[in-house]
């Protein structure tokens, strides 16, 4: 499957640099909304911050498939969300590029670009729509590409979230230097999740570095061992968007975030 995103993503990234040339997209950053600081809005120590993510479907199917992104993006602002995470996959996820620039208006939390981003067109389209940080894949992507696109996004002022699975991951993310690390518990061959993969990643950054757990987290209880494992964020999508009430199930997770009772038997 991964095979198969990836390949229609570099379809469709041909397709859309003839319809609208990266140039255009470089000539047009001036109408961009300034770009804010999206890893340090994440960092309360003692506390793990919600991203809650806008996610209509993913490769395994539909999650809530006509759900209105900005609607969505008040719910998650009223829940206490600290940021959130807009994908923009139209093909396996249910997204669009547009949604980004219509929550931009919408509400004030810091946005993330989610995407397969292979390419500096992405970044730029990225900036242009108004997102504060972009996800980059390490597994995707070679060790100079990765440092090449989180330089491009550092000189349009956005973070790069470093997304790992492995140690392999984890080494090609240290070694550019990267400031904030995501350790997906999704393995992406496999869609296998393991909370376990944060457990033991965790460990292996550095203090300084501001670190999301991503996938899979769905329980009060998954929040007690991100705060136990001095995780500083948590990035949130299925859980919030299958939900029936998705502000309701939002507070909830933020409760547990911020300090909930009990502890972790993970
Ligand atoms: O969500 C998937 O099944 C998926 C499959 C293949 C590649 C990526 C995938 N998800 C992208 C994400 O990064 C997640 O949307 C994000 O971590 C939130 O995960 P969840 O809370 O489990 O929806």
């Amino acid at each position: 499957m991964l095979e198969k995103i990836l390949t229609h993503k570099r379809a469709e990234l041909s397709l859309r640099k003839k319809r609208c040339p990266q140039s255009q997209l470089e000539a047009s950053l001036h109408l961009a909304p300034p770009p804010r600081p999206f890893a340090q809005a994440l960092r309360f120590p003692g506390k793990v911050r919600i991203i809650a993510e806008i996610k209509r479907a993913s490769p395994r199917g539909p999650i809530r498939p006509d759900a209105d992104p900005v609607k969505i993006a008040r719910l998650y602002q009223r829940g206490g969300a600290a940021a959130v995470s807009v994908l923009v996959d139209e093909r396996f996820f249910g997204g669009k590029p547009a949604f980004l620039r219509l929550v931009r208006w919408e509400i004030d939390l810091p946005l993330l670009y989610k995407e397969f981003v292979l390419d500096p067109y992405q970044v730029y389209e990225a900036r242009l729509l108004g997102a504060d940080a972009v996800l980059l894949i390490a597994r995707l992507l070679r060790t100079e590409e990765l440092r090449m696109l989180k330089e491009l996004a550092a000189s349009l002022g956005m973070d790069s979230l470093v997304e790992v699975h492995s140690r392999d991951d984890l080494q090609k993310a240290l070694a550019v230097g990267a400031e904030f690390i995501g350790i997906n518990n999704r393995d992406l061959a496999t869609f296998r999740v393991s909370l376990q993969t944060t457990r033991l990643l965790r460990p292996l950054i550095p203090p300084e570095v501001v670190v999301v757990s991503a996938s899979g987290i769905s329980s009060p209880l998954a929040l007690t061992c991100l705060r136990e494992w001095k995780v500083d964020a948590a990035l949130i999508g299925e859980a919030l968007m299958a939900a029936p009430d998705p502000e309701a199930k939002l507070r909830e997770l933020v409760t547990a975030a911020e300090g909930g009772e009990g502890g972790c038997s993970e």
